[in-house]
């Protein structure tokens, strides 16, 4: 007998051969899909009947700082050299394991809630991080979040911690968490540093997570100080080729585009973060042409200042089509491939596509909803009119997390009070 079966829905597979399936099902073993088609042989100890829904692949946020979730709203409406230096940094040298702890099952509550089954990370006290992602039932490719500022004492520390928890997290949580080395950016890591990161990431197999080229000022900086841009730079000490996962990636030249792709680099687009840190546009449009993989995240909390992959991939398609000036940038359904498919390849997980063998993690959109009716397409009502809050089901490795809106990995009530104390106390703490 199977785990699952999830009958009556329109599936919107993903998968190229299948495509989208009408009345179809799927089935879940093992905390993998079994079986997707029209009808099934199998029966299921739970059987979950999604008339009116679409049944997806659950989208992948290939950006985060899940931590950060506990600053929502704390600094607002500012440069991110400023925000960084002068309130985040600041703020984050008073908080507490127990608060990033706090900040973090918050963002697996709303990640949960609005359809998110997987999250690539980079932040402090990441040992706590991977404990919230473990009790939520979430899906994460975790990174503790190294800077070195060019100090040796300071570099020698940062590269322990980082090994210590790539070792001591890679592949726990039943498989769900897998680990990465965080070097933050360019401009805040030696080059010394970068490339000792980037030998004993080799060496332990993992990939990198890094910020590149997120604003004009880091290109700048480069420039000055090494007399070439963060890609070129970044290409001068065989950083790309690693398997590497580069947030942001906006200030591109046409020789830089080429490279990123030539190197099958991942590139974790983030349009709300980009755009409300004005830190100008990523030439998607112009990556995918040539072939990169680019993906979508969310950033952190504190620079979105939600983790709605919805409303991520709204904004994706939108600021493509205004900054070419051409509608036909970025359309819906390859801005759906971005948050599923290419999002699990960065990640290196075998999901982002419902078809057989794949993890079984998915989600189910009711579109019984106002603001979703009447239907012609519905890849063009995921981008352009729905949003989270739609989203009534989610399964993560065949379990389901939430089902018909109702929270099940997790007391959402007790999340949300601890985090609101957790950030009282806080303010407490910085004296404001
Ligand atoms: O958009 C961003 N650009 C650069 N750094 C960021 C951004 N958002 C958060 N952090 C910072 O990255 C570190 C990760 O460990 C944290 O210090 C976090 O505040
Ligand atoms: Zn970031």
């Amino acid at each position: 007998m199977a785990d699952l079966i999830i009958k009556n829905a329109y599936i919107l597979s993903m998968d190229p051969e299948a495509g989208d399936i009408e009345n179809g099902i799927v089935v879940v073993e093992d905390g993998k899909i079994k079986e997707v088609g029209t009808s099934t042989e199998c029966t299921a100890e739970k059987v979950i009947d999604a008339k009116g829904s679409v049944l997806m692949p659950g989208l992948v946020n290939t950006h985060c700082h899940a931590g950060m979730t506990i600053f929502r709203g704390y600094a607002d409406d500012m440069q991110l050299q400023d925000w960084l230096e002068n309130h985040i940094w600041p703020a984050e040298a008073k908080l507490t394991d127990d608060d990033i702890y706090a900040g973090t099952k918050l963002a697996c509550l709303e990640m949960i809630r609005s359809g998110t089954i997987a999250f690539a990370d980079m932040y402090i006290h990441e040992n706590r991080v991977a404990q919230a992602v473990d009790e939520a039932g979430i899906r994460a490719a975790l990174s503790y979040g190294m800077i070195d500022f060019g100090d040796k004492e300071k570099a020698d520390k940062e590269l322990e911690v980082g090994r210590a928890f790539v070792k001591e997290w890679n592949g726990k949580a039943g498989g769900r968490i897998s680990t990465m080395y965080g070097p933050h950016a360019p401009n805040t890591c030696s080059r010394d540093f970068l490339i000792r990161v980037k030998e004993q990431a080799v060496k332990d197999g993992v990939k990198q997570h890094i910020h590149v080229l997120e604003t004009e000022a880091e290109l700048n900086y480069m420039k000055e100080n090494f007399g070439m841009c963060s890609i070129h730079f970044l290409k001068g000490i065989d950083f790309w080729g690693t398997d590497v996962l580069a947030a942001h990636c906006v200030w591109l030249s046409d020789g830089d585009i080429k490279i990123l792709a030539e190197y099958g680099v991942n590139i974790s687009h983030n349009p709300n973060s980009n755009m409300k840190l004005a830190s100008g546009i990523c030439p998607v449009a112009k990556l995918i042409d040539a072939g990169a993989n680019v993906c979508l995240g969310t950033d952190g909390c504190a620079s979105n200042n939600n983790l709605d992959m919805f409303e991520e991939m709204r904004s994706a398609a939108l600021l493509q089509k205004v900054s070419t000036m051409d509608p036909t940038a970025l359309p819906a359904r390859k801005v759906l491939e971005m948050a599923t498919i290419n999002g699990a390849k960065a990640l290196g997980i075998n999901s982002g596509m419902l078809k057989e063998g794949y993890n079984a993690d998915m989600i189910i959109v009711d579109m019984n909803k106002a603001h979703l009716a009447p239907v012609y397409d519905v890849a063009s009502h995921l981008v352009y009119a729905a949003n989270g809050k739609d989203v009534s089901t989610t399964i993560v490795d065949g379990k389901v997390l939430m089902e018909d809106g109702k929270v099940l990995s997790m007391d959402e009530q007790e999340v949300i009070d601890t985090a609101i104390k957790a950030s009282k106390d806080l303010l407490d703490r910085i004296g404001n």
